[in-house]
């Protein structure tokens, strides 16, 4: 079974469609981006899959239930990082996961979480005394307390400083490995680039491209920058075939070839989209 399955999905809010025919299927134990500029409907998509919004057309399966009528054992199976629970502002950040956890049959042990988050040093700390970044981490923590198969994480790493982002990157992929299946909406591709094993490019409602990080939108076929340095100084050209170029002019210093990176392409693909 496929943690989610998706076909013809679709979504209006009065006359503006936001979400217009999406097709997505995503494997188990997968990283899964969804990509896309503001508007294009990638929070309306993850909200209709984890149950939180209603849609207008399309099939859509998540763990082999429709979310729009999925009941509470469903729920226990899935982790929903929200932005923010201001509920638990007065608690601690121990007793916020403590109290998570109680929801849950199967649940990581919350000291042993907080830690894998890098809240050790806060565990005692009133939630709303927290950073963004430190708020940010608990609710990561809080949505997957309760050892899901399946957890979609929305713009997850917005307001983490590079070095809280290395190390959610680590948690994620310590999750994948364990078989935890991973849909991920995010504005930064590196970080695309650096957990998921496919993604998707949304625009205007649409899919416009899927792929790999490595192949979508063509990018393993583009026109590749050969660079190198010599007695007369800096050249380049572009070419279809790297290989042979390079082979002619092993010798020579700084040899660099450049494919366009993933922003490149996604810059172009929205571009199209438009
Ligand atoms: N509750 C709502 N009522 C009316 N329009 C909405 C509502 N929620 C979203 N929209 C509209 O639907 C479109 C898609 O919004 P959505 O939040 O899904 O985009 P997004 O891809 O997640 O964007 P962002 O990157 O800014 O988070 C936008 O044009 C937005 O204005």
């Amino acid at each position: 079974m496929r943690p989610i399955e998706v076909r013809g999905l679709r979504k209006r809010y009065g006359a503006h469609t936001a979400v217009d025919g999406i097709d997505l299927a995503v494997e188990p134990g997968e990283v899964f981006a969804l990509l896309g500029p503001n508007g294009a409907g990638k929070t309306t998509t993850v909200e209709i899959l984890e149950g939180h919004r209603r849609r207008d057309g399309g099939e859509v399966r998540v763990l082999g239930e429709d979310p729009g009528g999925a009941g509470r054992r469903w729920r226990a199976r899935i982790g929903v990082v929200l932005q923010t629970a201001n509920d638990a502002a007065e608690l601690t950040v121990s007793e916020s996961v403590r109290h998570y956890a109680g929801y849950y049959p199967d649940r990581r042990d919350p000291e042993e979480l907080i830690a894998a988050v890098g809240l050790a040093g806060k565990a005692g700390a009133r939630v709303r005394t927290l950073s963004g970044g430190q708020r940010r981490r608990l609710d990561v923590a809080l949505g997957i307390v309760g050892r899901p198969e399946l957890v979609f994480l929305d713009e997850p790493t917005t307001g983490f400083d590079p070095e809280a982002r290395r190390q959610f990157w680590d948690l994620i992929r310590a999750l994948a490995a364990d078989g935890t299946t991973i849909l991920l909406t995010t504005h930064y591709l590196d970080e695309a680039e650096a957990l998921a094993g496919r993604l998707a490019v949304l625009a205007g409602g649409r899919i416009v491209a899927e792929g790999t990080p490595h192949t979508v939108g063509g990018r393993d076929r583009a026109p590749a920058a050969v660079s190198w340095r010599d007695a007369e100084g800096f050249h380049e050209v572009h070419t279809d075939e790297p290989d042979a170029v390079v082979a002619r002019l092993s010798g020579f210093s700084d040899l660099r070839v450049t494919r366009p990176s993933l922003e490149d392409v996604y810059l172009a693909l929205i571009g199209e989209g438009r």
